[in-house]
C-alpha cells in the first residue's frame, strides 16, 4: 500500500534571456514512494532538488514527465479535490502564519478553507491541537511575533494538522531553529506521527536530524535520487560514494 508515490518524474525549468534559453532539471527521472504513517527522509546539498521534489509530492508544481500518485490514483487535475489531505510545514514559520492574524486563528484558516466544520467543531479543536503541539491552549490570543521560533514551528504543525492530512511535507523544518529547540521539535514531530498517523517527506540537509525521524531515506544528488534505503542501512552501509561524502562531512 502506497500513500504517495513518485514515479520517474522530470521538472525542467526554462532559465535564461529568450534568445539564449537554456533548460535545466531539477528533477530527473525521480522515483520515490512513502506509505502510510511512514517518514521518507530525502537528503542532499543545496541545490540538489529537495524542495522541487517536495512541491511536485504535494501537488504543487506539475512534473515535465512522469507521474504523481496519491492513495494509488494519479493527482486530480483539480488539486482542490485533495485540499485539507495533504500539508506542508515549512522553513520559516512566518512562511505560513500571517503576523497579523491571532495564532488561534492561523490554526483554525485551513478548516474554515475546506469548510464542513461548525464553529464549535473549530472553537474546540483549536486548543486541543495547541496542546497536542506542546503550547498553552492560551497562546491562541497572541500574534505571531509575540512567539518564540520554536513555539512559532509548533503553531505551523498545529496548522498543517488542523485538517488531519494523511501526507506532510516538512522542508527543512528545523534549520532556522536554536539547536536545543531543533531536538524538541524533531520529538514532536516524532510524537505526532504516531498519535495521527500521517506519512511525512521530511527534506532537509541536517542528516542527524533526518536519521532521528525517518524509516528510509533517500539521498538526491544534482537532481537524482542516487541511493534509498532504510535508515539504519543507510548511516551504516552506505552504498553510493555521494552518500558517503555527505556521511563523512556529518
Ligand atoms: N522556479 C525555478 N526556476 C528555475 N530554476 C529553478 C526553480 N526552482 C528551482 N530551480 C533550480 O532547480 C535546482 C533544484 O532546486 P531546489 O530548490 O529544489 O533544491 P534544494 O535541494 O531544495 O536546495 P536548497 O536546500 O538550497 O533549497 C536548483 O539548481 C535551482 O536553482
Amino acid at each position: 500500500m502506497t500513500l504517495l508515490e513518485l514515479d520517474e518524474v522530470t521538472v525542467r525549468f526554462r532559465t535564461g534571456p529568450p534568445f539564449r534559453r537554456q533548460t535545466h532539471d531539477a528533477m530527473r527521472n525521480v522515483s520515490l514512494l512513502v506509505r502510510p504513517g511512514e517518514t521518507l527522509g530525502l537528503v542532499g546539498e543545496s541545490g540538489s532538488g529537495k524542495t522541487t521534489t517536495g512541491m511536485t509530492a504535494l501537488g504543487l508544481r506539475r512534473p515535465t514527465t512522469g507521474k504523481v500518485r496519491f492513495g494509488g490514483v494519479p493527482f486530480p487535475k483539480n488539486r482542490r479535490m485533495l485540499a485539507g489531505r495533504l500539508q506542508a510545514v515549512l522553513q520559516h514559520p512566518q512562511w505560513s502564519l500571517n503576523p497579523r492574524m491571532r495564532i488561534g486563528q492561523s490554526v483554525a484558516e485551513p478548516l474554515d478553507v475546506l469548510g464542513g466544520a461548525s464553529k464549535a467543531e473549530t472553537a474546540e479543536r483549536v486548543p486541543r491541537l495547541l496542546a497536542d503541539v506542546g503550547l498553552d491552549p492560551e497562546l491562541a490570543r497572541r500574534y505571531p511575533h509575540e512567539l518564540s521560533g520554536g513555539q512559532r514551528q509548533r503553531v505551523s504543525i498545529a496548522r498543517a494538522l488542523i485538517t488531519r492530512p494523511e501526507f506532510i511535507v516538512f522542508d527543512e523544518p528545523v534549520s532556522a531553529l536554536d539547536v536545543s529547540v531543533q531536538a524538541q521539535i524533531l520529538n514532536l514531530v516524532r510524537d505526532l506521527q504516531a498519535q495521527f498517523g500521517f506519512g511525512a517527506l521530511f527534506i532537509s540537509h541536517d542528516l542527524a536530524a533526518v536519521r532521528y525521524v525517518a524509516a528510509r531515506i533517500a539521498v538526491m544528488c544534482d537532481g537524482e535520487v542516487v541511493e534509498t534505503a532504510d535508515t539504519e542501512v543507510f548511516y551504516t552501509h552506505p552504498q553510493h560514494e555521494y552518500s558517503r561524502r555527505l556521511l563523512e562531512a556529518l
